[in-house]
């Protein structure tokens, strides 16, 4: 069927009709073989696949929130692989998202770049949403930055803030819906992994300190995000609930990356850009929706891209990384 335009269905203020013809996605929540994924050979294969189309060896992989695919935009030497050509990856079906590896150097330090993630509400299970972080881990990314668009909860919360995710809470995963479900391969890491200190306590204080001297901090903020399933944004109720447990802001994704992440060892960053504010109140009209949230992640692509690059290049520098 032919995509439809959301603004002639019901005149709300829905975002133009996706370009790309629909894909197929594997809904299934196993691989047929009741392991919670591809095994760690096919994603070896991935992997040595990317490795044959680039001489780049990066220690640092980021991962493009909507809107926010500029980040990949600073990238010097760049080598660009669509997903469609990558073995094993899914592709990118959302607005916002482009669907390719960017291979290069950030700020002289060798990096990775998803201009665009996978998502839950796109069909595919949370372990395919999360392959592209282990094969990260399997070309020798040792951090990850994650970067998301996010509904601001906390009050205090402007429109074009940047959250620095200090923890999260993985509301899919009281519903049993894990990334890590299933049979555990102890190449890639634990049976139980520890998630307390899943967000790395010196990139959060080098990222507080950036802010300062970027002269960003009064848009820099530091709190607990959610990942719920999408794709529809939250009812009032639900984001009263959210916010009376202590979350700051809400999206969907991230969580389930980082704990892909945390499971394999890699350290890691996350931040939200606020593109929206929660309506938690039913005496308001506004309703949130993706134009928005793509229009103020190119409000802010100058800031973010200063930001992640200089970011980089200091975790790299208390890494050690080359
Ligand atoms: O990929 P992220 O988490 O940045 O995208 C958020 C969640 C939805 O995909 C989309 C909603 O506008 O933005
Ligand atoms: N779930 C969710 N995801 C978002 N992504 C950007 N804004 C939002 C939001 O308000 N809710």
């Amino acid at each position: 069927m032919a995509p439809t335009n959301a603004n002639t269905l019901n005149g709300s203020k829905g975002f133009s009709p996706a370009k790309k013809t629909l894909p197929e996605v594997d809904t299934e929540a196993t691989n047929g073989n009741g392991t919670n994924g591809y095994s760690y050979e096919t994603l070896q294969e991935t992997a040595n696949f990317l490795l044959s189309r680039t001489s780049i060896r990066p220690c640092i992989g980021v991962i493009c929130g909507s809107g926010m695919g500029s980040l990949a935009e600073n990238i010097d030497d760049p080598v660009c692989i669509p997903y469609e050509e990558i073995p094993n990856f899914p592709i990118s079906t959302v607005e916002g998202h482009h669907g390719r590896l960017v291979f290069g150097w950030l700020n002289g330090i060798p990096v990775v770049a998803m201009q665009g993630r996978f998502h839950y509400y796109e069909g595919y299970p949370l372990w395919k949403c999360c392959l592209p972080v282990r094969v990260m881990k399997l070309i020798g990314v040792k951090t990850l930055i994650a970067t998301n668009a996010a509904g601001g909860l906390n009050p205090n919360y402007k429109i074009g803030d940047i959250m620095i995710v200090k923890d999260h809470i993985n509301m899919m995963g009281f519903a049993g819906n894990n990334p890590l479900h299933g049979p555990n391969d102890e190449r890639f890491g634990p049976r139980f992994p520890p998630m307390n200190k899943a967000y790395n306590h010196k990139y959060r204080s080098i990222a507080k300190e950036l802010a300062k001297e970027l002269n960003i901090e009064n848009m820099v903020r530091e709190g607990v995000y959610t990942c719920l399933g999408g794709p529809n944004f939250e009812t009032v109720a639900e984001l009263n609930m959210l916010k009376m447990v202590g979350v700051d802001a809400v999206g969907m994704s991230t969580v389930h990356e980082v704990i892909i992440a945390r499971h394999c060892d890699m350290k890691v960053f996350a931040l939200s850009l606020i593109t929206n504010e929660c309506v938690t109140s039913y005496d308001k009209d506004d309703e949130a929706n993706h134009e928005e949230v793509l229009d103020v992640g190119r409000m802010r692509q100058d800031i973010l891209r200063k930001y992640v690059s200089k970011l980089v290049a200091k975790f790299a520098e208390i890494e050690n990384y080359p």
